[in-house]
Parts: C-alpha cells; structure tokens; sequence
C-alpha cells in the first residue's frame, strides 16, 4: 500500500496486541512515507513540520485536529512559532497500528504532498 493508498483508508478501532504491526510492515509503510522517523523501540513514528510562522504552523495544528478528531485517532503534538511536530503510536494497542500509518499519510495529504 503507498502513501496515497494509506492516506484513502480510515481509521477503525484497534485495540489489543493482535493490531500491532510487525517490524516488516512497519518499514515497508516507513518507506512511503519521507521524513516520518521510528522512535521509541518502534512504539511511535514522528515527524517535525517547518512553518514560516505561528499563523501557518496553528493552522496546520487544526487541520491535523480536525483530521485526528474524525478519524478518531490522536496524535501527541509539540509546538513553537515555526514547527510542530507529531507522533503517532496507538496507545490502545501499545504500540504502532495501521491507525497511525494512515494518519501520517492524511496528514502528507493535508499538505498536499
Ligand atoms: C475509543 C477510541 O476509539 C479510542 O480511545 C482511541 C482514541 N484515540 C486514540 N489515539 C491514539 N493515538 N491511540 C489510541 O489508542 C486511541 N484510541
């Protein structure tokens, strides 16, 4: 599945260690997704987004909040006058699931990238 592909699909609830990716479908997804980094032992991606201000980088924050909030999926978010960063993991699964692949991907898409 490419970032387009990803970036079509939506969210659906996944709960329980049955839903966690395993380290292949973690990289393969990884690979279609430029910028977006493995942390935390493989629990999280993230990503760090410039903005040449804070008016462009809150707007990026809610669209992404708009995004997250229909989706049902939430990303943790840091924030300063030109850039926000954001991390994926699904806490309900304790680790990463397709929830968070898809979401990076509508996130690329939001910038129409
Ligand atoms: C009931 C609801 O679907 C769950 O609590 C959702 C909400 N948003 C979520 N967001 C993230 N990042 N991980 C989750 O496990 C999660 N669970």
């Amino acid at each position: 599945m490419n970032a387009n592909d990803l970036a079509t699909r939506h969210c659906e609830p996944r709960k329980g260690k049955e839903h966690a990716l395993d380290i292949h479908q973690v990289s393969g997804y990884l690979r279609q997704l430029p910028g977006w980094q493995l942390l935390d032992d493989g629990m999280a991606i993230a990503k760090d987004f410039k903005f040449s201000d804070f008016h462009q980088t809150l707007g990026f924050i809610n669209a992404v909040g708009f995004m997250a909030n229909r989706e049902d999926h939430h990303p943790d978010l840091e924030a300063g006058y030109g850039h926000c960063r954001l991390l994926w993991s699904t806490h309900d699964v304790g680790g990463l699931s397709l929830n968070d692949f898809i979401c990076a991907a509508r996130v690329e898409a939001l910038l129409g990238r």
